[in-house]
């Protein structure tokens, strides 16, 4: 390979349907053997930016390349396995038959029985796929996707209706998958198993990259920490609110919480007006406190 092993590359890439920039002037680089979750709110452009990555859209501008080659001839050289949202299955076949379709298309396929197990559908390998759960569903696209050996595997909102037994024995294959030098691009809107499973988080928004680094990089740039702690005795809410770096203030009865960008000076502050907390807890932020810290910022500055 020519570019030092990028696996996708995105430069400068713009997708918009009427006025709707749904991709907006996109620039990144994705490597070998990443776990990527790509994460944003409802319409930032997660599904298109995995069509133009596929090659099912095509950019207005900026280029996009999979292993230093088109989408189209990286798919057609098997390099590439994907689960979308809307990936209908065919109806009238059994499991086993989709799978070992799957198989014969891809220049380099697995064995069927080996892809049946390893999506965890043995079981359900004679069942007409029109009969399966919303779960074995996703199991059997999930099949599907690992037909043959690729280097990237594509999945948008993979483990969507399927329960947390499965969710887990999915993310373990998934890890597998990574640990043997592929790639894992997902889209998700569960933060928990983005922080879980990725070893890169990429925030959009608006079609935008808004953040790119670890679960932990994306934590400190949110840049605030909760603190929660109970009231001995009832405080004005006014006074609370004046507590310096407070980025947000829930009261519910006598329990306090607060997010600050520097818990240590607001701690110390709560002392200095004379509050004692009881039961002081200081935290990070979650992923998804993060998440929401970082869009909603966003959102009030393009207000
Ligand atoms: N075919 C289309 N025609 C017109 N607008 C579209 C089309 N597809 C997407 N959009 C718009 O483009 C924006 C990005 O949509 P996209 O589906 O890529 O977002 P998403 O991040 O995947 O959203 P979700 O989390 O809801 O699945 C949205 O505003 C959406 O309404």
């Amino acid at each position: 390979m020519t570019t030092t092993a990028s696996v996708v590359a995105f430069d400068q890439v713009s997708k918009a349907y009427d006025a709707v920039r749904a991709v907006d002037g996109l620039t990144l680089t994705l490597r070998p053997g990443q776990t990527v979750a790509l994460l944003g709110p409802n319409g930032a452009g997660k599904s298109t930016t995995l069509d133009l990555l596929l090659g099912l859209k095509k950019p207005d501008s900026g280029t996009v390349r999979l292993f230093g080659t088109s989408p189209r001839d990286a798919i057609v050289a098997g390099r590439v396995g994907a689960m979308l949202q809307s990936g209908g299955l065919m109806d009238e076949v059994t499991v086993a038959e989709l799978v070992r379709l799957a198989c014969d298309l891809h220049p380099k396929p697995y064995r069927p029985s080996e892809v049946l197990s390893r999506a965890g559908i043995e079981q359900i390998a004679d069942r007409k796929v029109n009969k399966l759960s919303g779960g074995q569903a996703q199991r059997v696209r999930f099949a599907l996707a690992t037909a043959g050996d690729s280097d990237l595997i594509v999945l948008d909102e993979p483990t969507t209706g399927m329960d947390v037994t499965t969710r887990q024995a999915f993310w373990a294959t998934m890890r597998e998958q990574a640990d043997q030098g592929r790639t894992v691009l997902f889209a998700t809107h569960y933060l928990e198993e983005a922080d879980a499973v990725a070893d890169r988080v990429l925030v959009l928004h608006r079609g935008r990259l808004l953040a790119d680094g670890t679960a932990a990089e994306i934590k400190a740039k949110a840049g605030a920490r909760r603190i929660s702690f109970d009231l001995a005795d009832p405080v004005d809410e006014a006074v609370l609110r004046d507590l310096p770096f407070l980025t947000s203030l829930t009261v519910s009865g006598r329990t306090v919480r607060i997010q600050s960008t520097d818990a240590d000076a607001t701690v110390h502050a709560l002392y200095g007006l004379g509050v004692y907390p009881r039961n002081l807890e200081v935290a990070g932020l979650g992923l998804e406190q993060a998440f929401v810290a970082i869009t909603t910022a966003e959102e009030a500055k393009s207000k």
